[in-house]
């Protein structure tokens, strides 16, 4: 199984929201990472059929993007916004959406929505209305109506948003469980997110390929260039301009700051194991592509 996106390009009249991207991903979990306007929702939705491409080919499992009915059979997306069926009830959403994916055989809905509503933690409330659930439960309830045609490559845009802190480890398991066999594409801007699912990630940046490979490569290109120092407040109101700062925390009378530097920035300042976070801004503070 695997997701080839050769030169996708996407303009929306005049604006280029995709330019030119080529990347291939295998199974697993895959990050798709970007600051607002990068164009990820545009390849996201695009990978959905939801958007025709200006130019260029995308290959789910060997199945090309053109091929719109058996494309819709291996993806599922869930969007940041998704409409449901309020008046539903849990089981009647989960059994209508089930019947549009294309899911024969009454014996066969039950088993699947059963084992989903188990997973994303929603058996006790089958039978309450969609309009009843939290912000949270809704959500759960988004990615098991996504799952249960159980496509080969799922789409999933800011899935934690909402969640609590218990909610949002238990969803990032039960992704990490689907995407055995799979690929999950998990669109997000929690960097955390990635740090504790996915292994590769794919960094866009006003519609261009800005990163794609391991997460590894991209912490190890940072090393060295992150610094901790401890500054009096005077110091730190003069010097808070100089460098790049990833985060400055009061600390008894001084400043415990975090800041980017290719040599020492202050004296005494000590070098730090860069985390994705401070990766991911390090890179984007560059001009140049990074794959
Ligand atoms: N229907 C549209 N018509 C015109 N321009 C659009 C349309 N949809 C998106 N764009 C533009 O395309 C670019 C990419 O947008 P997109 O929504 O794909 O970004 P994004 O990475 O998902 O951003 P965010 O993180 O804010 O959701 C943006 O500049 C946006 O303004």
């Amino acid at each position: 199984m695997e997701l080839i996106i050769d030169h996708l390009t996407k303009t929306y009249g005049g604006k280029q929201a995709l330019n030119n991207v080529s990347f291939r991903v295998g199974e697993g979990i895959h990050g798709l990472l970007g600051p607002n306007g990068a164009g990820k929702t545009t390849l996201m939705r695009l990978l959905a059929t939801l958007l025709e491409p200006t130019s260029g080919q995308v290959e789910i499992g060997g199945i090309s993007l053109t091929d719109k009915s058996q494309i819709r059979r291996i993806v599922g997306y869930l969007p940041q916004e998704f409409a449901f069926y309020p008046g539903m009830s849990v089981l009647e959403a989960m059994d209508y959406l089930a019947l549009l994916s294309g899911v024969k055989g009454r014996a066969e809905r039950k088993r699947r929505i059963d084992h989903l509503l188990e997973l994303v933690n929603l058996t006790e409330q089958r039978r309450t209305k969609v309009k009843a659930l939290s912000g949270g439960m809704k959500r759960r309830l988004g990615v098991a109506q996504a799952m249960i045609h159980e496509p080969k490559l799922l789409i999933v845009d800011e899935p934690t948003a909402g969640l609590d802190p218990e909610e949002r480890i238990r969803f990032r398991r039960l992704l990490s469980k689907f995407a055995e066999g799979r690929i999950v594409l998990l669109s997000t801007h929690v960097v955390e997110d990635v740090e504790s699912t996915c292994e590769q990630m794919t960094v866009l940046h006003k519609g261009s390929l800005r990163y794609h490979g391991r997460i590894g490569d991209l912490t190890a290109a940072a090393a060295g260039r992150v610094w901790t120092a401890e500054l009096d407040r005077a110091e730190w109101s003069r010097d808070s301009e100089r460098f790049p700062v990833l985060s400055a925390v009061p600390e008894g009378a001084g400043m415990r700051v975090r800041v980017l530097s290719d040599e020492q920035p202050y004296p005494g300042a000590q070098q730090a194991v860069p985390s994705i976070e401070d990766a991911y801004l390090y890179m984007m503070r560059r001009e140049e592509a990074f794959v």
